[in-house]
């Protein structure tokens, strides 16, 4: 019986010519990879590989899936698409070499550079090895909606990565763009034109450290602000919409305006300044209010001066919303009462949206509807007035420079607790010279002249309407 003797010392001079071979054609790669890298241009070797790249891509079977991304969900309501903004945003932060034009350019007022995606131009996003095509498309006359034209965007993508698409890249547009903007931490600041908000960069410079006003006071609204945002999960517990509602009042020229701006630009807050004789009807309101977006403050200044909220006194039943979007300015005064307005708000914060912050302001308290100082309507009212204490000397360190103390400031100081002078003719009267002695010299000259009652129109009766309501008081 023969038996099988393996040929040990031949099987192991195939493996190592086997080897060697690799070797060899291994080191003739390299070889070859290095002059193609030393003779070809960079920019001759890319164009290459896209020709390649395309040409095995048009040899496959044409499954692809295109995906139209509207600016506005359905033309003729105007509900903004989140996700074409995020594109938007999201697209012209990934350039590549895939990029032939982008749009460029430097706004007024604005501190950045502006990058866009031009109208039909093609672009490339590599998202875990799979290709994602976008192309902004313009749109038509025909498709625009009260004289604005609709772009959209069109992705498309190969049909096998329809999962991938929709699972994993669309949330990722988006949560990128929620990181570029937080990031970024540009404020944007909205008003409504025609059913739509219009944004621009808030450039209002407020911060707390800027505003006069009692350490007590702006460590109160601090406080109360970080409160806010930490319990995000108390709310969700406990059932209630994750908002907070302030009311501003105080004379004008006390800074109202100014601490908007200074809660924005401390929270990275957006905020929509709500004009009502804007807003058309009670369903307009809605759509309003539906579209401003996460972390924003919605604002509605002097409350007490819109006519639109003392409709409700006229009784002209303008809860009978005869809705209609065609409905011009002239039938848009009276549409809506306060409390219409506010019991929208009430059932569209438990529906819609997060992080949001309500303020009203108002000169006058005393003018202003009950409804809105029911209890638990507005959580805080706070009450800015004349300037008074050591408040001045945020202002002379703002428009004067000077830091610490002065030997003026004493005298000023005594003055203003005689007399009622709001932060803004203190500020206005300190910007009148550039030398710090002149300014604080006119300054005491002006409130030694001032007579006590030059502001006593402004004054608020704060006592009247102090005991409604159980929000806390400042
Ligand atoms: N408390 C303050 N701290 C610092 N600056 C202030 C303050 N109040 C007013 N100013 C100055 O006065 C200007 C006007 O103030 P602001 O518009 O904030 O007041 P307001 O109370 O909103 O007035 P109005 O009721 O007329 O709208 C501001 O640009 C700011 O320079």
């Amino acid at each position: 019986m023969g038996s099988y003797i393996p040929n040990f010392p031949s099987s192991f001079t195939s493996a190592t010519s086997w080897f060697e071979v690799y070797a060899a054609f291994s080191t003739f790669m390299m070889l070859i990879r290095t002059a193609i890298n030393d003779l070809i241009p960079q920019q001759i070797r890319s164009f290459i590989t896209a020709k390649l790249e395309a040409f095995f891509s048009n040899c496959q079977p044409n499954s692809q899936i295109s995906l139209k991304i509207n600016q506005f969900w359905d033309v003729g309501i105007g509900d903004r698409n989140e996700l074409f903004y995020a594109a938007h945003e999201y697209l012209p932060s990934r350039i590549t070499r895939n990029y032939k034009s982008l749009k460029v350019g430097k706004l007024e007022n604005h501190k950045h550079l502006e990058l866009a995606v031009d109208a039909s131009q093609e672009v490339v996003d590599e998202f875990e090895g799979t290709k994602f095509t976008w192309i902004l498309d313009a749109g038509s006359n025909k498709e625009s909606y009260n004289n604005h034209r609709e772009f959209s965007f069109v992705l498309t993508f190969n049909e096998k990565h329809r999962e991938r698409a929709l699972k994993r890249y669309i949330p990722h547009v988006l949560n990128t763009f929620e990181a570029m903007k937080g990031e970024q931490r540009i404020v944007k600041i909205y008003s409504r034109l025609d059913h739509y908000w219009n944004e621009s960069e808030l450039l209002h410079p407020a911060t707390f450290d800027s505003l006069a006003l009692s350490p007590e006071l702006k460590r109160t609204i601090i406080d109360d602000l970080d409160r806010f945002l930490r319990r995000k999960e108390l709310y969700k517990k406990v059932g209630k919409p994750w908002k907070r509602g302030y009311l501003l009042y105080g004379p004008p020229g006390t800074g109202k305006s100014s601490l908007i701006a200074a809660i924005a630009n401390y929270l990275k807050f957006d905020v929509y300044d709500l004009e009502l004789n804007s807003v058309y009807s009670n369903s307009d309101l809605m759509r309003a209010l539906r579209d401003t977006s996460n972390r924003s403050i919605i604002v509605i200044e002097d409350i007490d001066c819109n006519r639109e909220v003392h409709a409700r006194s006229k009784g002209d039943g303008s809860d009978n919303d005869s809705d209609s979007d065609n409905e011009g300015p002239k039938v848009k005064t009276g549409r809506f009462t306060l409390s219409s307005l506010l019991n929208y708000m009430d059932g569209l914060w438990s529906s819609c949206g997060e992080e949001r912050i309500i303020v009203f302001t108002t000169n006058h308290r005393e003018k202003i509807d009950p409804a809105l100082l029911r209890p638990g309507r507005m959580d805080m009212h706070i009450h800015l007035s004349f300037l008074k204490g050591k408040a001045f000397r945020i202002l002379a360190s703002n428009y004067l420079g000077i830091e610490g103390d002065h030997p003026r400031f004493e005298e000023i100081e005594g003055l203003m607790e005689k007399k009622e002078v709001t932060p803004a003719v203190v500020a206005e009267h300190l910007m009148r010279s550039e030398d710090p002695e002149e300014a604080l010299e006119a300054l005491v000259k002006f409130l030694e002249e001032m007579g006590k009652d030059n502001h006593v129109e402004c004054q608020l009766n704060i006592g009247q309407l102090s005991s409604q309501g159980n929000s806390k008081e400042y």
